[in-house]
């Protein structure tokens, strides 16, 4: 997760940080090994005779190096899983240098070992950023921390963020920064030379879900909608495309290298550039909250009040889960919207039936809160089928650390490292006919049988799912629906759109360019 994360951070600025699909076990694997316990349950009959890994197909490095650079998957790894099952079929190995994973590509194969994920559930080795941490004392975030001490936090983190009603609380702050966004559309469009284009749109998507998660987070404006973004706030910027730059040399490379090479050095740059920010603001909130413990007034505020006045974590601790909170929720909500936008663009009928909607619960002037959003099925649906289709996270992993499993009939010690394709199984026709067609209907609950869950889950699932998909949810529909509310989208017949439409990557290219038309029938509603 973190190198998919780093990836798609790292295609921001054009590089591709992974040189192949299962190498999120980079990061994650283990070797397998260990033997059979007796709790993992046995065939019933000799003609359920259950096979072990051997018995999977395997890629090897030779081949894997072939699809990378000759048949030239290295910039479609996403389309790389849907090619694989063509040849291995639902489950096969990679063992490829010192990874060596389980790849589990099937709807079914994946529900099965979901459904047996461990209480404490693992996706592997994060030394690649707990190794920071340890070097400045500071405290492990919900991505980086394991076991029982991972639990602890997410029970904190939780609160207040992952119940639909929790998210409410930030509508009117989201909203604030939509208002922003809307304001930056209207002066992007006027200045552009056919006055209704704007022009990068991923990268203002980009400055509008940072400063969203930062005015949840730090409770407090950062200028990333304001025309001269403030030198501090770029700064900021720069260091978490440094850090996200740097980390595939830093994992690939021996440790002894790292005072002879200049990567880890930069890599490190990056990092203190992150959390100097980070501190800056959680130590100017500490001080308010103390002036007013000091002089007995009440303590008020939203999330970052809320981890600092819990006794349970220390200083260190709330730096940590703040910065991976924040690093783990920009790209993937502006990546998402961009999508949902370039895919509203080409559908018209889409489009029109998502404004119908967004008029018909907030008529007239209004702004679209967050109560409005649960009287719109059609605007999640959009989202829901855009996730579908550009999966944020197209690669996930799961390491079963403390038992033997059984998935697909075959036998896994413990320690076993799984990957999981959810790009290829969110593709397949069998669980979505017409798997390339943009249908958001297929979500809506209006009678009709509805898809196999497990066929898409972008935000993960169980209670190692993403802590932040309420905040990420709220911030698109919000931000969708007032836009949808003003303008039409149309597509730019530029050339590099056409990057975009052949989704060589699957992060949104930052060259797209979209129309956007005033709608003129807002009086007759
Ligand atoms: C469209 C937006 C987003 C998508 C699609 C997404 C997706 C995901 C996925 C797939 C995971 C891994 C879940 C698993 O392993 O089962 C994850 C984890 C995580 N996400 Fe998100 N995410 C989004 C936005 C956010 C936001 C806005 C935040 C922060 C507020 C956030 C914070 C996190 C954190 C901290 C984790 C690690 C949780 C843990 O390991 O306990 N995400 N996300």
């Amino acid at each position: 997760m973190v190198v998919c994360l780093a990836q798609s951070m790292v295609q921001r600025s054009g590089r591709w940080l992974l040189p192949f699909p299962t190498a999120l076990s980079l990061v994650y694997t283990r070797a397998a090994g260990g033997t059979p316990s007796p709790s993992v349950a046995q065939p019933s009959t000799s003609q359920d005779k259950i096979r072990t890994e051997d018995d999977l197909p395997r890629i090897k490095t030779r081949e894997m190096l072939y699809r990378l650079y000759v048949q030239g998957y290295y910039k479609r790894l996403h389309e790389l899983q849907v090619y694989e099952k063509q040849l291995y079929g639902p489950m096969y190995k990679i063992g490829v240098g010192s990874i060596n994973s389980v790849v589990l590509n099937s709807v079914e194969l994946l529900e099965e070992l979901l459904r047996k994920d461990e209480r404490f559930p693992s996706r592997g080795d994060m030394s690649l950023w707990t190794d920071y941490r340890d070097l400045r004392g500071i405290g492990y975030g919900p991505f980086t921390e394991e076991g029982v001490k991972w639990y602890n936090l997410r029970t904190v983190l939780n609160k207040r963020m992952l119940h639909p009603k929790d998210s409410v609380q930030y509508g009117d702050v989201v909203n604030e920064v939509v208002s922003d966004l809307i304001k930056r559309i209207y002066h992007l469009r006027r200045t552009s030379p056919t006055g209704d284009r704007v022009n990068n749109l991923s990268n203002e998507l980009y400055r509008f879900s940072l400063e969203g998660i930062s005015s949840i987070l730090f409770e407090t404006r950062i200028g990333c909608l304001e025309e001269e973004i403030p030198v501090e706030t770029q700064h900021f910027i720069d260091s978490i495309a440094q850090m996200f730059s740097y980390s595939l040399p830093v994992a690939m490379l021996p440790k002894w290298s790292r005072n002879i090479l200049p990567f880890y050095g930069r890599y490190i740059a990056g990092w203190e550039g992150i959390f100097k920010f980070s501190v800056k603001f959680i130590e100017m909130k500490m001080e308010a909250i103390q002036k007013r413990v000091d002089t007995n007034q009440e303590v008020e505020g939203e999330y970052l009040t809320y981890l600092l006045s819990n006794t349970k974590m220390t200083n260190k601790e709330v730096y940590g889960s703040v910065a991976e909170l924040l690093l783990a929720g920009v790209d993937t909500t502006s990546n998402t919207m961009m999508w949902a936008m370039y895919l509203l663009s080409r559908d018209s009928n889409v489009q029109n039936t998502l404004y119908q909607e967004v008029s018909r619960c907030v008529p007239g002037d209004n702004i679209p809160s967050a109560q409005d959003v649960n009287c719109m099925p059609y605007l999640k649906a959009v989202i829901k089928e855009t996730l579908r289709m550009y999966p944020v996270v197209p690669l996930n992993s799961r390491i079963m650390a403390e038992k033997d499993v059984i998935i697909g009939g075959h036998f896994f010690p413990k320690k076993t490292s799984f990957t999981m394709c959810h790009y290829a199984i969110s593709q397949d026709e069998k669980t979505f006919p017409e798997p390339s067609k943009f249908k958001p209907e297929r979500w809506l609950r209006d009678g009709r049988v509805r898809p196999n869950p497990f066929g898409s889950i972008p935000f993960g699932f169980g209670v190692r799912g993403c802590v932040g998909r309420r905040i990420a949810e709220l911030e698109m529909y919000l931000a969708l629906s007032r836009i949808i509310k003003l303008f039409e989208i149309r597509p730019d017949p530029s050339i590099r759109e056409v990057k975009a439409l052949n989704r060589s990557v699957l992060v949104a290219d930052r060259q797209v360019n979209l129309h956007f038309l005033e709608r003129t029938d807002k009086a007759a509603l």
